[in-house]
Protein backbone atom coordinates (compact mmCIF):
# COMPACT_ATOMS: atom_id res chain seq x y z
CA UNK A 1 0.00 0.00 0.00
CA UNK A 2 1.66 3.22 -1.04
CA UNK A 3 1.73 5.28 2.32
CA UNK A 4 2.83 8.35 0.92
CA UNK A 5 2.98 10.40 -2.18
CA UNK A 6 4.24 13.36 -3.44
CA UNK A 7 3.10 14.64 -6.82
CA UNK A 8 4.28 17.76 -8.41
CA UNK A 9 5.32 19.27 -5.91
CA UNK A 10 6.89 22.89 -6.51
CA UNK A 11 8.33 25.09 -3.46
CA UNK A 12 10.30 28.54 -4.33
CA UNK A 13 12.42 30.48 -2.35
CA UNK A 14 12.86 34.04 -4.08
CA UNK A 15 14.51 32.97 -7.63
CA UNK A 16 15.35 29.73 -5.93
CA UNK A 17 13.06 26.51 -7.28
CA UNK A 18 14.14 24.68 -3.72
CA UNK A 19 11.81 21.47 -5.22
CA UNK A 20 10.79 21.71 -8.86
CA UNK A 21 8.43 19.71 -9.65
CA UNK A 22 9.27 16.41 -7.33
CA UNK A 23 7.16 13.05 -7.45
CA UNK A 24 7.79 10.97 -4.41
CA UNK A 25 5.97 7.77 -3.86
CA UNK A 26 6.98 5.13 -0.42
CA UNK A 27 4.94 2.17 0.04
CA UNK A 28 4.13 1.56 3.60
CA UNK A 29 7.39 -0.57 5.78
CA UNK A 30 9.99 0.82 3.43
CA UNK A 31 13.13 2.81 4.51
CA UNK A 32 13.92 5.72 1.81
CA UNK A 33 17.02 7.22 1.82
CA UNK A 34 17.39 10.41 0.53
CA UNK A 35 20.52 12.22 -0.77
CA UNK A 36 21.82 14.79 -2.53
CA UNK A 37 24.54 17.71 -2.48
CA UNK A 38 24.20 20.62 -0.22
CA UNK A 39 20.90 22.79 -1.47
CA UNK A 40 19.49 19.79 -3.48
CA UNK A 41 16.22 20.42 -1.85
CA UNK A 42 16.01 17.53 0.66
CA UNK A 43 14.83 19.43 3.83
CA UNK A 44 12.81 21.77 1.94
CA UNK A 45 10.61 18.14 1.16
CA UNK A 46 10.81 16.96 4.77
CA UNK A 47 8.98 20.34 5.57
CA UNK A 48 6.70 20.70 2.77
CA UNK A 49 5.97 17.12 3.66
CA UNK A 50 5.64 17.27 7.46
CA UNK A 51 3.64 20.74 7.21
CA UNK A 52 6.32 23.40 8.06
CA UNK A 53 6.34 24.75 4.63
CA UNK A 54 3.60 25.32 2.33
CA UNK A 55 4.05 23.91 -0.89
CA UNK A 56 3.59 26.18 -3.96
CA UNK A 57 1.78 23.74 -6.72
CA UNK A 58 1.75 20.07 -5.86
CA UNK A 59 -0.13 17.44 -3.64
CA UNK A 60 1.26 15.47 -0.67
CA UNK A 61 -1.18 12.53 0.02
CA UNK A 62 -0.63 10.34 3.33
CA UNK A 63 -2.87 6.92 4.06
CA UNK A 64 -5.02 8.61 0.92
CA UNK A 65 -6.01 11.82 2.40
CA UNK A 66 -4.82 14.76 1.01
CA UNK A 67 -2.58 16.36 3.58
CA UNK A 68 -1.72 19.35 1.20
CA UNK A 69 -0.66 22.27 3.03
CA UNK A 70 -1.77 21.08 6.92
CA UNK A 71 0.18 22.61 9.86
CA UNK A 72 2.47 20.33 11.42
CA UNK A 73 0.09 19.61 14.55
CA UNK A 74 -2.50 18.06 11.96
CA UNK A 75 0.32 16.24 9.61
CA UNK A 76 1.54 14.71 13.28
CA UNK A 77 -1.91 13.64 14.25
CA UNK A 78 -2.03 11.85 10.82
CA UNK A 79 0.84 10.05 12.08
CA UNK A 80 3.60 12.09 10.44
CA UNK A 81 7.16 12.81 12.41
CA UNK A 82 10.20 13.99 12.21
CA UNK A 83 13.43 14.86 13.91
CA UNK A 84 15.25 17.82 13.20
CA UNK A 85 18.80 18.42 11.59
CA UNK A 86 19.96 20.77 14.21
CA UNK A 87 18.63 19.01 17.60
CA UNK A 88 15.30 20.75 18.78
CA UNK A 89 15.70 19.00 22.60
CA UNK A 90 13.81 21.79 24.74
CA UNK A 91 16.18 22.77 27.46
CA UNK A 92 14.83 23.80 30.67
CA UNK A 93 12.57 20.92 30.27
CA UNK A 94 14.52 17.13 31.44
CA UNK A 95 14.83 13.98 29.46
CA UNK A 96 11.13 12.69 30.29
CA UNK A 97 9.39 15.86 29.44
CA UNK A 98 10.97 16.27 26.09
CA UNK A 99 9.64 12.95 25.61
CA UNK A 100 6.14 14.03 26.95
CA UNK A 101 5.97 16.62 24.54
CA UNK A 102 5.66 14.08 21.76
CA UNK A 103 2.86 12.03 24.07
CA UNK A 104 0.81 14.95 24.40
CA UNK A 105 -0.16 14.98 20.25
CA UNK A 106 -2.10 11.88 21.16
CA UNK A 107 -2.86 12.35 24.97
CA UNK A 108 -3.94 15.57 27.29
CA UNK A 109 -3.30 13.28 30.59
CA UNK A 110 -0.05 13.85 32.20
CA UNK A 111 0.14 10.72 33.62
CA UNK A 112 -0.13 9.01 30.44
CA UNK A 113 1.98 11.06 28.64
CA UNK A 114 4.80 10.62 30.96
CA UNK A 115 3.58 6.13 31.07
CA UNK A 116 4.35 6.48 27.30
CA UNK A 117 7.69 8.84 27.64
CA UNK A 118 9.31 5.80 29.96
CA UNK A 119 8.20 3.18 28.13
CA UNK A 120 10.29 4.59 25.18
CA UNK A 121 12.81 5.83 27.47
CA UNK A 122 13.57 2.49 28.82
CA UNK A 123 13.31 0.93 24.99
CA UNK A 124 15.67 2.92 23.53
CA UNK A 125 18.09 3.05 26.95
CA UNK A 126 17.73 6.76 28.70
CA UNK A 127 15.74 5.68 31.15
CA UNK A 128 18.35 6.42 33.51
CA UNK A 129 19.16 10.03 32.61
CA UNK A 130 15.44 10.70 32.30
CA UNK A 131 15.77 13.54 35.01
CA UNK A 132 18.57 15.19 33.08
CA UNK A 133 18.87 18.18 30.60
CA UNK A 134 19.16 16.82 27.25
CA UNK A 135 22.78 19.30 27.13
CA UNK A 136 24.47 16.73 29.79
CA UNK A 137 24.09 14.21 27.73
CA UNK A 138 26.14 12.92 25.15
CA UNK A 139 25.28 13.83 21.62
CA UNK A 140 24.57 10.39 20.64
CA UNK A 141 21.92 10.38 23.22
CA UNK A 142 20.76 13.14 22.47
CA UNK A 143 20.07 11.97 19.20
CA UNK A 144 17.87 8.97 20.33
CA UNK A 145 15.77 11.54 23.27
CA UNK A 146 14.57 13.23 19.82
CA UNK A 147 14.25 10.09 17.92
CA UNK A 148 12.05 8.60 21.54
CA UNK A 149 9.98 12.72 21.41
CA UNK A 150 9.20 11.64 17.51
CA UNK A 151 8.23 8.08 18.61
CA UNK A 152 5.89 9.19 21.23
CA UNK A 153 3.62 10.95 18.59
CA UNK A 154 2.90 6.69 17.61
CA UNK A 155 4.05 7.42 14.25
CA UNK A 156 3.43 5.28 11.21
CA UNK A 157 6.11 7.44 8.61
CA UNK A 158 9.16 9.32 10.43
CA UNK A 159 11.50 11.45 8.61
CA UNK A 160 15.32 11.32 10.02
CA UNK A 161 17.17 14.54 9.00
CA UNK A 162 21.03 13.89 8.77
CA UNK A 163 20.64 11.93 12.21
CA UNK A 164 23.66 10.36 11.95
CA UNK A 165 25.88 13.51 11.96
CA UNK A 166 28.44 14.16 14.35
CA UNK A 167 28.25 10.64 15.48
CA UNK A 168 31.33 8.40 15.30
CA UNK A 169 31.43 5.30 13.49
CA UNK A 170 30.28 2.92 16.50
CA UNK A 171 27.68 4.90 17.21
CA UNK A 172 26.32 5.31 13.29
CA UNK A 173 26.11 1.29 13.76
CA UNK A 174 24.32 1.25 17.04
CA UNK A 175 21.72 3.85 15.95
CA UNK A 176 21.51 1.54 12.90
CA UNK A 177 21.01 -1.15 14.62
CA UNK A 178 18.68 0.54 16.89
CA UNK A 179 16.47 1.86 13.83
CA UNK A 180 16.44 -1.17 12.10
CA UNK A 181 14.86 -2.63 15.24
CA UNK A 182 12.21 -0.08 15.40
CA UNK A 183 11.46 -0.16 12.09
CA UNK A 184 10.55 -4.19 12.39
CA UNK A 185 9.03 -3.97 16.02
CA UNK A 186 6.80 -1.05 15.02
CA UNK A 187 6.12 -1.40 11.40
CA UNK A 188 7.82 2.10 10.45
CA UNK A 189 7.79 3.61 7.76
CA UNK A 190 11.24 5.64 6.95
CA UNK A 191 12.41 8.46 5.65
CA UNK A 192 16.50 9.12 6.08
CA UNK A 193 17.52 12.44 4.84
CA UNK A 194 21.23 11.81 5.57
CA UNK A 195 25.29 12.90 4.05
CA UNK A 196 26.77 9.93 5.91
CA UNK A 197 26.50 7.54 3.18
CA UNK A 198 27.74 4.28 4.66
CA UNK A 199 24.93 4.81 6.83
CA UNK A 200 22.17 5.73 4.44
CA UNK A 201 23.45 3.09 1.72
CA UNK A 202 23.08 0.15 4.29
CA UNK A 203 19.99 1.01 5.77
CA UNK A 204 17.87 1.90 3.31
CA UNK A 205 15.91 0.07 0.56
CA UNK A 206 15.87 2.72 -1.82
CA UNK A 207 17.62 5.59 -2.34
CA UNK A 208 16.39 8.57 -4.16
CA UNK A 209 18.31 11.28 -5.37
CA UNK A 210 18.15 14.90 -5.80
CA UNK A 211 19.99 17.83 -7.00
CA UNK A 212 18.90 21.45 -7.47
CA UNK A 213 15.31 20.41 -6.50
CA UNK A 214 14.83 17.30 -9.17
CA UNK A 215 15.06 14.06 -8.92
CA UNK A 216 17.68 12.48 -10.59
CA UNK A 217 18.11 8.82 -9.93
CA UNK A 218 16.24 6.45 -7.63
CA UNK A 219 16.94 2.25 -6.85
CA UNK A 220 18.76 0.18 -4.59
CA UNK A 221 21.51 1.63 -2.87
CA UNK A 222 23.99 -0.28 -5.22
CA UNK A 223 22.81 0.87 -8.50
CA UNK A 224 22.42 4.57 -7.48
CA UNK A 225 25.92 4.49 -6.29
CA UNK A 226 26.65 3.83 -9.68
CA UNK A 227 25.03 6.30 -11.86
CA UNK A 228 26.45 8.25 -13.90
CA UNK A 229 24.55 11.39 -13.14
CA UNK A 230 24.80 11.07 -9.39
CA UNK A 231 27.97 10.61 -9.65
CA UNK A 232 28.49 13.95 -11.71
CA UNK A 233 25.75 15.90 -9.33
CA UNK A 234 28.38 15.09 -6.38
CA UNK A 235 31.19 15.60 -8.67
CA UNK A 236 29.94 18.88 -9.93
CA UNK A 237 28.75 20.10 -6.44
CA UNK A 238 30.98 21.71 -3.94
CA UNK A 239 29.94 18.61 -1.95
CA UNK A 240 33.20 17.68 0.01
CA UNK A 241 33.12 13.79 0.36
CA UNK A 242 32.73 13.45 -3.36
CA UNK A 243 31.64 10.09 -5.07
CA UNK A 244 34.25 7.49 -3.25
CA UNK A 245 32.01 8.03 -0.23
CA UNK A 246 29.41 6.32 -3.13
CA UNK A 247 31.74 3.89 -4.86
CA UNK A 248 32.10 1.88 -1.39
CA UNK A 249 28.88 0.29 -1.62
N1 LIG B 1 13.69 29.32 4.23
C1 LIG B 1 14.39 29.49 3.10
N2 LIG B 1 14.54 30.72 2.54
C2 LIG B 1 15.23 30.90 1.40
N3 LIG B 1 15.85 29.90 0.73
C3 LIG B 1 15.78 28.67 1.25
C4 LIG B 1 15.06 28.40 2.46
N4 LIG B 1 15.15 27.07 2.72
C5 LIG B 1 15.89 26.54 1.73
N5 LIG B 1 16.28 27.50 0.84
C6 LIG B 1 17.05 27.28 -0.37
O1 LIG B 1 16.47 26.20 -1.07
C7 LIG B 1 17.46 25.33 -1.61
C8 LIG B 1 17.26 23.93 -1.05
O2 LIG B 1 17.61 23.92 0.34
P1 LIG B 1 17.45 22.66 1.28
O3 LIG B 1 17.83 23.08 2.67
O4 LIG B 1 16.11 22.06 1.09
O5 LIG B 1 18.54 21.67 0.69
P2 LIG B 1 19.16 20.36 1.35
O6 LIG B 1 19.24 19.36 0.26
O7 LIG B 1 18.41 19.98 2.56
O8 LIG B 1 20.62 20.86 1.72
P3 LIG B 1 21.59 20.42 2.92
O9 LIG B 1 22.05 19.04 2.59
O10 LIG B 1 22.69 21.44 2.82
O11 LIG B 1 20.80 20.50 4.19
C9 LIG B 1 18.80 25.96 -1.26
O12 LIG B 1 19.22 26.74 -2.37
C10 LIG B 1 18.48 26.84 -0.08
O13 LIG B 1 19.37 27.92 -0.01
Amino acid sequence: MVLLDVQSLVKQFGGVMANDYLDLSIEEGEIVGLIGPNGAGKTTLMHCIAGYHRPDRGTVRFAGVDITGWPPHRTARAGIARTFQSLRTMEGLTVEENVMVGAFCRTDDPDRAREAALALLERLDLAGVRGAQPHEIPLAWQRRVELARALATRPRLLMLDEAAAGLSPEEIRAFEQLLRALHRELGLTLIVVEHVMDFVMSLAGRVVVLASGRKIAEGRPEEVARDEQVIEAYLGGSYARGPAHLGGV
